[in-house]
């Protein structure tokens, strides 16, 4: 199996997703916000890239959610926060999501044959769902901003260390891979420490959003492996 790393949305080219299995991550916050709707009930989420696009939706009776500069879309039910998304809330609901980096990056996957949301809430599982879809991975860093994100990397290098253990002769990686799979290695212990020193880490910060690091962070307690399916993660 060939896993490959790219290291932002920018970097990569859609069209060589075709016959793999990409894996986006945004650990801070879009695909951590994914998990924990679909943890607390939610009928499928609808990545699409801009606000228009998500307030054009609204009438088909779809909650709308998403975030710019790190906040709430005036006139969005919810934002990007994985603690927003209550049972109470979502439960059976269907959510149109946008925000700066996740879904971006998940409409940029849409040619692979399988693409899942990933992020270090439910990496485990993540790595074992791919594995058993018997493709070769792209494990896409959303990134922040067009630029590399640590945290996304961290949980590229914890997913590799998964298939690892999944399969352990049969992995092969790009030099990015076996740079992150150290990188997650080393970081034993402070995880936290790391997400809460990150560029996108110390904009939640700024904004008051110290909790959702605290959620993000936690590693392999989600079993939810979101899977594109038409236009709905679920
Ligand atoms: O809401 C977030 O956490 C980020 C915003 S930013 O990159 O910090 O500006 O968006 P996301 O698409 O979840 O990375």
């Amino acid at each position: 199996m060939q896993i490959e790393v790219i290291s932002s949305v920018n970097e990569a080219q859609a069209d060589r997703f075709a016959h793999r299995t990409v894996i986006v991550i945004d650990v801070l916050r879009a695909t951590s916000t994914i998990v924990a709707a679909l943890e607390a009930g939610a009928a499928g989420i609808m990545p699409v890239e801009t606000v228009l696009e998500a307030r054009a939706l609204q009438c088909s009776g779809h909650l709308l959610a998403g975030e710019r500069f790190c906040r709430k879309i005036p006139g969005f039910d919810l934002g990007n926060s994985p603690e927003e998304f209550t049972a109470d809330l979502v439960r059976g609901q269907r959510i149109v999501l946008t925000t700066t980096n996740g879904t971006r990056a998940l409409h940029k996957a849409m040619r692979a044959d399988y693409v899942l949301a990933g992020c270090l809430n439910n990496a485990a599982a993540c790595a074992q769902s791919a594995a058993e879809l018997r493709r070769d991975i792209v494990l896409l860093c959303a990134g922040s901003h067009n630029e590399f994100a640590l945290e996304d990397g961290l949980c590229a290098g914890l997913i590799i260390g998964e298939l690892q253990g999944i399969s352990p002769s049969a992995v092969e990686m790009n030099d990015l891979g076996a740079a992150m799979l150290g990188l997650f290695k080393s970081s034993d212990g402070k995880l936290r420490e790391l997400l809460l020193g990150s560029t996108t880490g110390r904009r939640l910060m700024k904004n008051g959003s110290v909790r959702d690091v605290d959620h993000c962070c936690r590693v392999s307690v989600s079993s939810i492996v979101p899977r594109l399916q038409g236009d709905m993660l679920a």
